[in-house]
């Protein structure tokens, strides 16, 4: 499917209950434009929900995670990274930090992070799932819709196109 995150601004705001991000993201990874369903986590400075969501079958959904802005370790790298891609999930939006940048550039999904950190995270295990996550603007909920691209992030309660 074709879109730009300008074209469903300029069809969809004022007329459908459109969130856009704000611009707070670095693109990673070796895909630019992606979309799918939403599955939201929330952790803090741990990827032990994160490991275990990304092993598991997505059928094209994107997964959100609330990791409270932290720049004090990364929630993702290279390894997590393939296999969510392995799995079919289309692109990771984290509210955090990632490393491996160089590998993920080479990773075929979509990843949105705040920054790099060189640290992994604890790996405690803890968060929860499909709960509502607020960060950059947005409400994301778990089975909504994220649309992304090379200049931005739109969310859409109902499938736009
Ligand atoms: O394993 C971790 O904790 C995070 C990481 O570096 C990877 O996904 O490659």
């Amino acid at each position: 499917m074709e879109f730009t995150t300008a074209d469903l601004c300029d069809r969809f705001h004022g007329t459908h209950p459109l969130q856009i991000a704000e611009p707070l993201f670095r693109t990673f990874g070796a895909v630019s434009r992606f979309h799918g369903r939403i599955t939201t986590l929330k952790v803090f400075e741990d990827n032990v929900l994160i490991r275990e969501t990304v092993a598991q079958k997505a059928d094209g959904r994107v997964l959100v995670i609330d990791g409270g802005a932290s720049h004090r370790c990364a929630l993702l790298g290279g390894n997590l990274a393939r296999l969510a891609a392995d799995n079919g999930w289309q692109g990771i939006i984290v509210y955090g930090c990632v490393r491996d940048s160089v590998e993920l550039g080479t990773v075929p999904i979509g990843i949105r992070a705040l920054h790099t950190h060189p640290l992994k995270s604890h790996q405690r295990g803890g968060g929860d799932k499909d709960c509502l996550i607020t960060f950059a603007s947005v409400n994301f909920r778990s089975d909504h819709y994220l649309y992304a691209d090379e200049d931005g992030i739109v969310v859409a309660e109902e499938k736009l196109i």
